[in-house]
């Protein structure tokens, strides 16, 4: 039972995390025909490139900025009721752009979304852009140039999401320079659908601070021992990864051994609806699938406090709730 633990999540997609109910009321309202994507109250999808598709096309019903503060609102006050007390959420404002909607507006839903939330329940959260490498280099590069410029103290750090085969780290370096020079915290997908050799290219090209995902890092124990030195936190998310195969079951999944081996671990649901979780089910699975004490899982929690892209006087307030 871990439904009395504090929780702490550094990795949702905020697209990703829309409930189906919500996403099919949002396509009746706007006449959208969703019925590819979505089906029996559950997202279609049936491999990493279908499952991006299928994301994009669920966000296109999320138009407006009060669109965006709904669905803000609904997915902290969900996790509110788990016992979350702090949250970064994935948002792409470049998607704001495309839909006509415009970055600011974009932004400025979602905002309103965590303000209501927490007047609430009192839950944190503060927001990570993400660039998309499907969309390109240049696009990852205006998401940057977004961030950097916002000025927004809810935008704390900078993301690269997508498709993992699309391009190298290396060629995504200026983005993340500009996002750096911009005081925001760097994490970068890596190691999830690509082998090890993506996180290296992440800590070669960019050394974030966290990498999305990494768990392939396990095919390379050199690399593994890298991870523990530098202290590079890994924000795991093992639904999404059994969801997506990436591994073929819990059992071979690589969240313990790499705690063992001293590398920062955390646990985060990444798109929860898509891949049939939740953040409640992340954590009773640390418990259940991979026998985490209470007090183990405490210690994640703690780790995810640590390496959460907030100011120092939040961050004390949050640890001293866990
Ligand atoms: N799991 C994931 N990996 C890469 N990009 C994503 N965008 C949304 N979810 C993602
Ligand atoms: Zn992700």
């Amino acid at each position: 039972m871990t439904s009395h633990l504090k929780k702490v999540e550094l990795h949702c997609h905020l697209e990703g995390a829309a409930p189906p109910a919500l996403t099919e009321a949002q396509a009746r309202k706007y006449g959208i025909d969703i019925s590819g994507q979505l089906r029996d109250g559950a997202y279609v999808w049936h491999d990493f490139a279908s499952f991006l598709e299928c994301y994009d096309k669920v966000s296109e019903v999320y138009k407006t900025e009060e669109d965006y503060a709904l669905l803000t609102e609904t997915y902290l006050d969900e996790l509110a009721a788990i016992n979350t007390i702090y949250s970064e959420l994935i948002v792409s404002p470049d998607h704001g752009k495309r839909i006509g909607l415009g970055a600011d507006a974009y932004i400025s839903g979602v905002c309103e979304g965590i303000r209501r939330a927490k007047a609430k329940s009192g839950i944190e959260a503060r927001l990570i852009v993400t660039g998309e490498r499907h969309f390109g280099p240049e696009s990852v590069i205006g998401a940057a140039e977004y961030a950097a410029k916002a000025g927004n103290p809810l935008i704390t750090g900078f993301n690269l999401a997508g498709e993992e085969r699309m391009g190298r780290v290396a060629d995504y370096i200026r983005a993340f320079d500009i996002a750096r020079d911009a005081g925001l915290g760097l994490t970068i997908h890596a190691g999830e659908v690509c082998g090890a050799f993506s996180v290296a290219d992440a800590l070669d090209a960019v050394r974030p601070a966290r990498i999305g995902h990494g768990v392939r890092a396990i095919e390379d124990l050199d690399l593994v021992k890298r991870l523990a030195d530098l202290g590079t936190v890994l924000e795991v998310c093992p639904g999404s990864n059994i969801a997506l195969r990436v591994f073929p079951d819990f059992a071979s999944h690589p969240l313990r051994r790499l705690k063992e081996a001293g590398v920062p671990v955390t646990i985060s649901s990444d798109d929860p609806p898509f891949f049939h979780t939740s953040l409640e089910r992340e954590y009773a699975l640390a418990a259940e699938a991979f026998g985490f004490s209470d007090a183990e899982i405490d210690a994640m929690t703690r780790t995810a406090i640590e390496a959460a892209f907030v100011d120092e006087e939040t961050r004390k307030t949050l640890l001293a709730r866990v």
